[in-house]
C-alpha cells in the first residue's frame, strides 16, 4: 500500500513538531525512522495511524486522504505489548480481527498466525505467564491477524534483551517478507533500522533531515564492513557533525536515547 505525507505539518499550541513533511513510501516498502529524543518521530506516526490530526497537509494512502481517520488497514504495534490481561493469548489475537463474522474463521486464522509467531502451544495462556518477548510475538500476531497493508511500529522492541531483539528482528523481517505489508519502524537504535529497512528517514527539526537507502543484501550481516560502515555514517548524521564521531566500540552501542 503506498502511503505518502503530503506537506503535513503539526502543532500542539504554539510549538510546532513537525513542519512540511513530504514522503512518499512504495508498496511493500520498510521504512524505518530515526531521530533525536523529542523529535516527532512517535507524532508522525500517530498521524498516520489517524490518532492525531494533523495541523496541515494530507496523509493519503493509496490515493485516499485518510482524513485524520483510523484506517483498517493500518495496524500499530507499540513498546509495550497492550495485551489484555484478562483474556487468553488465543482471544487477544482474534481480537485483531474484529468484524470477521465467523468465530471459527477467527479462531483458524488465529492459531494460524499464532504458529508463524512461534506461539501455537500458548494459545491458551494468559498473558501473564509469558516473557516480555513472547508478549511482543502476540502483539505482533494481533497487530497482523487481519493482514494489515501498512504496519506502524513505534519502538516495539525497544524494552527486550539484546538476544530477544535480534530474534525479533528476524522474526519481523521473515512476516514482512512473508506477507508483504508496508512497514513504518521508529527505533532508538541505528543498527536495528540498518538490519530491517530499505530506507532511513531522519527526522530533525521537524523536517526530514535524511533520506537513505539502504541496498545491502539481506538477511545483513552485523559484522559485514559495509553494514557498519553504514551505521557509522548514518550514526554520525543523526548526532550531529560537532559531535564526537562515533568510533567501532559506541556505534555498537547505537542508542540514541536522550
Ligand atoms: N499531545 C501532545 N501535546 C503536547 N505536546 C506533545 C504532544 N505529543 C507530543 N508532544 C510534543 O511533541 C514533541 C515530539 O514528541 P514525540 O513523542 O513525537 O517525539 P519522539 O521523537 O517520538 O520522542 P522519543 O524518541 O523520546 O519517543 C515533544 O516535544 C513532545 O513533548
Amino acid at each position: 500500500m503506498e502511503l505518502t505525507l503530503a506537506n503535513v505539518s503539526k502543532s500542539f499550541g504554539t510549538k510546532t513538531v513537525l513542519e512540511g513533511i513530504n514522503l512518499n513510501i512504495q508498496p511493500g516498502e520498510f521504512v524505518a525512522i530515526v531521530g533525536r529524543s523529542g523529535c516527532g518521530k512517535s507524532t508522525m506516526l500517530r498521524l498516520v495511524a489517524g490518532l492525531d490530526a494533523t495541523t496541515n497537509g494530507q496523509v493519503i494512502l493509496n490515493s485516499q486522504d485518510l482524513h485524520n481517520r483510523i484506517n483498517p488497514n493500518i495496524r500499530m504495534m507499540f513498546q509495550d505489548p497492550r495485551l489484555l490481561p484478562w483474556q487468553r493469548v488465543l482471544t487477544n489475537v482474534e481480537l485483531g480481527l474484529l468484524g470477521s463474522n465467523s468465530k471459527v474463521y477467527a479462531k483458524q486464522t488465529a492459531l494460524q498466525i499464532l504458529r508463524s509467531v512461534g506461539l501455537e502451544d500458548r494459545a491458551y495462556d494468559w498473558p501473564a505467564v509469558l516473557s516480555g518477548g513472547q508478549r511482543q510475538r502476540v502483539a505482533l500476531a494481533r497487530a497482523l491477524a487481519n493482514r494489515p497493508a501498512l504496519l506502524l511500529l513505534d519502538e516495539p522492541l525497544g524494552a527486550l534483551d539484546a538476544l530477544t531483539r535480534i530474534e525479533m528482528q528476524q522474526l519481523l523481517e521473515d512476516l514482512w517478507i512473508k506477507e508483504q505489508f508496508t512497514a513504518l519502524l521508529i527505533t532508538h537504535d541505528v543498527e536495528e533500522a540498518v538490519v530491517l529497512a530499505d530506507r532511513v528517514i531522519l527526522i530533525e527539526n521537524g523536517q526530514i533531515g535524511m533520506d537513505i537507502r539502504v541496498s545491502l543484501p539481506r538477511p545483513r550481516a552485523r559484522g559485514d564492513i559495509q553494514f557498519a560502515k553504514l551505521v557509522e555514517k548514518i550514526l554520525a548524521r543523526v548526532m550531529g557533525k560537532t559531535q564526537l564521531q562515533p568510533t567501532e566500540s559506541n556505534y555498537a552501542l547505537s542508542s540514541l536515547s536522550a
